[in-house]
């Protein structure tokens, strides 16, 4: 910026000033999304303001336009929070999540809706997949793998037995803290709580560096950060937000063993979402039990030049030794080339389920 003022005076008047646009172009955008919000409900009077592939484009083409010097995934958390705060003037979301409150489900859900969302803790992974398809909310915020760990077989089998849609999909860095009370005394720590997860992910750490530790697993890593608060002798393995919840210490930050730990979430809903021009697709399959089905299964995505994601099998629960494929891959049911991969492993499966397409994550 060549007309920068130099002085420190001269700089805050400059600031008061683009402050004053940002809030007169702020008004005017939700005043456009409230209206937004009106023709859609004369279309339809029961209709979700919430529209996931839109949302996904707005965020994508603000990141493609910024030139800085704030990085583009800084720019779009900005927008992130305008559009959560411009949407809860009409209707805020409401979300379920594997809870309790302080857990990185949370922090995903926080991430993808924006923090105007009313956010719901729920105890277990079917009870968010049950608030949803009561209606009770509009989405569900669940686990489904870590990039250290691996998958969540919980939420892959809640899928099994739902008509739930996926979505969305939200990826968050994990970072792990070592986090003790003002109770604590920090050189006595003999008990370290952490979900079964979070020990996983930081082994190395604490075989280096509290070996003789008991570590004890619990459902969550917020309840982990709960009990320290009673235990002068205990530490627990949580992140940033049951850190800031309890009022935790935290004596090592980022102790994860892999500096790219990551956990990808699936928002889940009762709706199909349209294309948003970059999305993902998943599907869960069963195959005749027979010599070469995994092949015949993938045979027409690699034909068609479908880029898979993401497989995994499971145990079907029918029939002792038959098994279930999930796939994720690139693109919507709703091209064409995709619709006919579809076609064909429908004609080639015992079952098929499209469990949704969806915008690939963008934050
Ligand atoms: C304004 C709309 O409704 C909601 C608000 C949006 C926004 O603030 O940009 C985007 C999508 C919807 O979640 C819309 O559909 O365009």
């Amino acid at each position: 910026m060549s007309d920068t003022p130099k002085s420190l005076d001269a700089l805050r008047e400059r600031i008061d000033a683009v402050d004053s646009d940002i809030l007169r172009l702020i008004s005017e955008r939700a005043a456009c999304a409230k209206r937004v919000a009106e023709i859609k409900t004369q279309e339809d009077p029961d209709t979700v303001f919430y529209r996931p592939e839109r949302e996904a484009q707005v965020l994508r083409r603000i990141m493609a336009l910024n030139e800085g010097p704030l990085d583009a995934e800084e720019m779009a958390r900005l927008f992130r929070e305008i559009m959560s705060a411009c949407l809860a003037l009409e209707q805020p979301v409401k979300v379920a999540y594997l809870g309790p409150e302080g857990t990185f489900t949370q922090q995903a859900a926080l991430k993808h809706f924006g923090h105007s969302a009313v956010s719901l803790p729920m105890a277990a992974i079917d009870e968010v997949f049950r608030e949803v398809e009561a209606g009770a909310v509009h989405y569900g915020v669940v686990p489904v793998e870590n990039s250290t760990e691996g998958v969540v077989n919980h939420t892959l089998d809640s899928f099994m037995d739902s008509s739930m849609r996926i979505c969305g999909e939200a990826v968050l860095r994990i970072h792990q803290h070592l986090l003790v009370s003002s109770n604590t005394r920090k050189d006595k720590v003999s008990r370290i709580y952490s979900h079964p997860q979070s020990f996983a992910q930081c082994r190395k750490w604490l075989d280096a560096h509290y070996p003789h530790a008991e570590r004890v697993a619990v459902a969550s890593n917020a309840e982990a950060a709960k009990l320290v608060k009673t235990e002068w002798h205990s530490a627990a393995i949580a992140g940033d937000m049951a850190a800031k919840l309890y009022d935790l210490e935290r004596i090592a930050e980022k102790i994860e063993d892999s500096p790219d730990n990551s956990t990808r979430f699936l928002i889940i809903g009762n709706h199909d979402v349209p294309m948003s021009g970059e999305d993902k697709t998943s599907v869960v399959v069963a195959m005749r039990n027979q010599p070469g089905a995994l092949h015949e299964l993938l045979e027409p995505f690699h034909r068609h030049a479908i880029d898979l994601t993401r497989l995994e099998t499971r145990p079907s629960r029918s029939g002792v030794w038959n098994y279930v494929f999930f796939i994720d891959f690139k693109g919507h049911r709703d091209e064409p080339r995709v619709a006919a991969v579809l076609e064909e492993v429908r004609l080639r499966a015992a079952d098929l389920k499209v469990l949704g397409s969806y915008p690939m994550g963008v934050l």
